[in-house]
């Protein structure tokens, strides 16, 4: 089974905690090739969808299935396999290794490479080829041989991005890939993400909706663990009940 036209779906996605319903019947397609958000005020359970759709949380009900296949079950390290793979902020960077460093070893998880491996020359050649192209697309080669440590916040998390793509995934989840960025950096990552979603699928949870707008084919509105609207940007950004819910949530703020 392939899944057709929708590579990751979501089937009256539930979460409880205790008594209280964080995420209720959500219903979701993520169209293979498009760049999805999932937006909605603060507690709207954004976090809880992206948990679960993720693997990292169990939902109480419902089904997720990838490319057709009942993951609802399946570990996230076997999700990974599957080729959906979570990006980890700047969590996953290991500060004290170069950038070089830090893709080859991105690299070597991939491959799930042995000691035998390492002693071919041309397995090495492939791996120190396939890091400087990774290197070179998301613009890191004036720190390729820097720690880590020593790039901007906005570097780290360029870093990060380029260790997930190593695994190279067919769908990439990025939970608020803006989050803490200085605004110049916000344009690099929002043209890194549009490159990087070549060929791919991207669902991502982002609190900015100026970048939400700019980078996203379809746009899931969630209020009170509910989908309250779904559409391009356009259309959610026109829809009243959605104007309502945010213009509530500043109200409350
Ligand atoms: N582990 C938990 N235990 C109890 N309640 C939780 C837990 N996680 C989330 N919630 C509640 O579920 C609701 C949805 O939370 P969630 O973090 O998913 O929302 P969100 O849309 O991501 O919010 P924000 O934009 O503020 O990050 C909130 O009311 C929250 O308090």
């Amino acid at each position: 089974m392939t899944g057709g036209e929708n590579i990751l779906v979501a089937e009256k996605l539930s979460k409880s905690f205790g008594g209280f319903k964080a995420v209720s019947d959500v219903d979701l397609k993520v169209r293979r090739h498009t760049i999805h958000a999932l937006i909605g005020p603060n507690g709207a359970g954004k976090t809880t969808c992206f948990n679960l759709m993720t693997k990292f949380m169990q939902p109480t009900s419902g089904r997720i299935l990838l490319n057709g296949e009942d993951i609802t079950r399946t570990k996230p390290s076997a999700v990974t396999r599957m080729g959906m793979v979570r990006s980890f902020q700047i969590s996953s960077v290991f500060p004290g290794m170069t950038v070089l460093e830090n893709l080859r070893v991105a690299l070597q998880r991939k491959l799930g490479i042995s000691y035998h491996f390492w002693r071919s020359r041309s397995a090495l050649d492939s791996v120190n080829e396939r890091a400087n192209e990774l290197i070179a697309e998301v613009g890191l080669e004036a720190f390729k041989h820097r720690p880590a440590s020593e790039l901007s916040y906005g570097g780290k998390r360029t870093l990060e991005l380029a260790t997930t793509i190593a695994l190279d995934p067919e769908i990439l989840l990025l939970d608020e890939p803006m989050a803490g960025m200085a605004s110049g950096d916000i344009h690099k990552m929002v043209d890194l993400i549009r490159r990087v979603s070549q060929g791919r699928t991207v669902l991502m949870v982002e609190h900015n909706l100026n970048v939400v707008a700019d980078l996203s084919d379809t746009i899931t509105v969630l209020q009170l663990g509910q989908v309250l609207a779904e559409g391009s940007y356009r259309e959610v950004s026109q829809n009243p009940e959605v104007i309502t819910a945010y213009m509530g949530d500043e109200d409350d703020e």
